[in-house]
């Protein structure tokens, strides 16, 4: 193979195929939504930024927000006959696409700016999200910032408890008993890891199933798994994942994709929403004999073990899209937090032999936090009745 030639996959206009967005909220939100593609596109005209992409037609597979259960009907013969762009294994002059999650969660994030405009006009309430932060790791407050930020930059309420490591339980659990109780919060968010003296099970469960944005609640991960029916949240990993394959243009249906991991954060629900669309599915644990036999076997690989370097470029099969969500502190002096991120993936390796790779930071973290907005969302809007289920 000659040497790879890197495209980035970014701003709308430059997608090689501009999958249209799985958006949001849409169809049922009466009101709401007949006002919102043109009045977002005029705006996005005023700024000289680009238009929104089409929405996915009724029927087809819409993965954000109410519509989200119908990804078990079979997608329409039109659709699933279309040759994928970058049909993964296809023998060709090699072109190496970098996923911008940046750039796809800024689109996402303008959206949902939108929409809670929108809201505020017509209900008067804004979306509220609320985070629980135990303790002060550096990582963890860094993704919190970065929650905090987004939810600023699409107009919802972000409230925060943030308690000292060596809190008791009980204190967290007044904090989600607090959130739970408050009307203006629609989503609350425990940031895991928790110390290790406390119950993770016993504090997630506290969550009410109607603010569980994580997707963490035993019914809806039950309910993500089931045929027919329809959770109320799913995992922002697992979503991120997801639009970021459609929105590269990558076709799902009857490939083989590996996810690596089973965690209730990303490797479960991934494998489980990767099943709604179509594919066949491995799964590789810590447990799993010759892990590299598996992925090179693979389409699609999706990596979160939270190993850095795990995935090498020999574990690839020629022209395999990959999928990051490994996001690893390792210790950097030089850096200005005292640590950077790496992915699961040895990027320089895999980049040699992929047809498409998301890069770390910069591909699935951003579009992960734009999925939790995304939830929060949802989840105000079924408070104020504007999504029929
Ligand atoms: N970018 C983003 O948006 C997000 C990134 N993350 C990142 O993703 C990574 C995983 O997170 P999370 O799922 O919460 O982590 P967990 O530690 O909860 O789960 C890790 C999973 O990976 C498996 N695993 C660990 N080591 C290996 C190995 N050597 N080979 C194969 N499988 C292995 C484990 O297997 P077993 O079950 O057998 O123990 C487990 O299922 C982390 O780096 C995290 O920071 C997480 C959430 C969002
Ligand atoms: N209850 C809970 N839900 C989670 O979803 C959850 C959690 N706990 N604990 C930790 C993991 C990890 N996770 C990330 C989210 C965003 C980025 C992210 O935005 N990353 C940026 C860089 C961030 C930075 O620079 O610090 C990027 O990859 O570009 C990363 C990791 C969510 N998790």
């Amino acid at each position: 193979m000659g040497g790879a030639a890197v495209a980035v996959l970014a701003a709308a206009g430059t997608r090689r195929n501009p999958a249209p967005l799985a958006f949001l909220l849409s169809r049922v939100v009466r009101g709401l939504h007949e006002a919102s593609p043109a009045t977002a596109a005029a705006e996005e005209d005023k700024a000289g930024t680009r238009r929104p992409r089409q929405r996915r037609r009724s029927g087809s597979s819409l993965l954000l927000g109410p519509d989200f259960p119908d990804t078990w009907d079979p997608p329409p013969i039109a659709a699933s006959q279309t040759p994928s762009p970058r049909d993964a294994g296809a023998d060709y002059d090699h072109t190496t696409t970098i996923i911008d999650g940046k750039s796809i969660a800024e689109d996402i994030r303008l959206h949902i700016a939108e929409e809670v405009r929108q809201m505020k006009s017509v209900v008067g309430h804004v979306p509220g999200l609320a985070v629980v932060l135990v303790g002060d790791r550096r990582d963890s407050e860094s993704y919190v910032r970065h929650k905090t930020k987004g939810c600023e930059e699409v107009g919802i309420k972000s409230l925060l408890a943030k308690l000292p490591g060596n809190c008791t339980e009980d204190e967290v659990m007044d904090s989600v008993s607090r959130f739970n109780e408050d009307p203006s919060v629609h989503g609350i968010l425990v940031q895991l890891p928790l110390p290790q003296h406390m119950d993770e099970e016993k504090i997630l469960s506290a969550i009410s199933l109607e603010k569980d944005v994580d997707g963490f609640h035993p019914l809806n991960v039950g309910n993500l798994a089931l045929r027919s029916r329809k959770p109320l949240f799913v995992s922002c990993a697992a979503k991120a994942c997801i639009e970021l394959l459609l929105q590269s243009g990558i076709e799902l249906m009857g490939k083989h994709v590996t996810v690596i991991g089973r965690s209730k954060v990303v490797g479960l629900p991934t494998s489980l929403l990767l099943q709604r669309h179509h594919t066949t599915v491995s799964v590789i644990h810590a447990f799993t004999a010759n892990p590299e036999a598996i992925t090179r076997e693979s389409d699609i690989v999706i990596s979160a073990a939270g190993v850095s370097n795990l995935v090498r470029g020999s574990w690839l099969k020629q022209g395999a899209v990959v999928i990051d969500v490994g996001t690893n502190p390792i210790e950097d002096p030089t850096s200005d937090y005292g640590y950077r991120l790496t992915g699961d993936v040895c990027f320089e390796e895999a980049v040699k032999v992929a047809s498409a790779i998301t890069p770390v930071p910069g591909g699935v973290g951003p579009v992960t936090i734009a999925m939790l907005l995304a939830n929060t969302l949802d989840s105000a809007k079924r408070v104020y009745g504007l999504i029929s289920d």
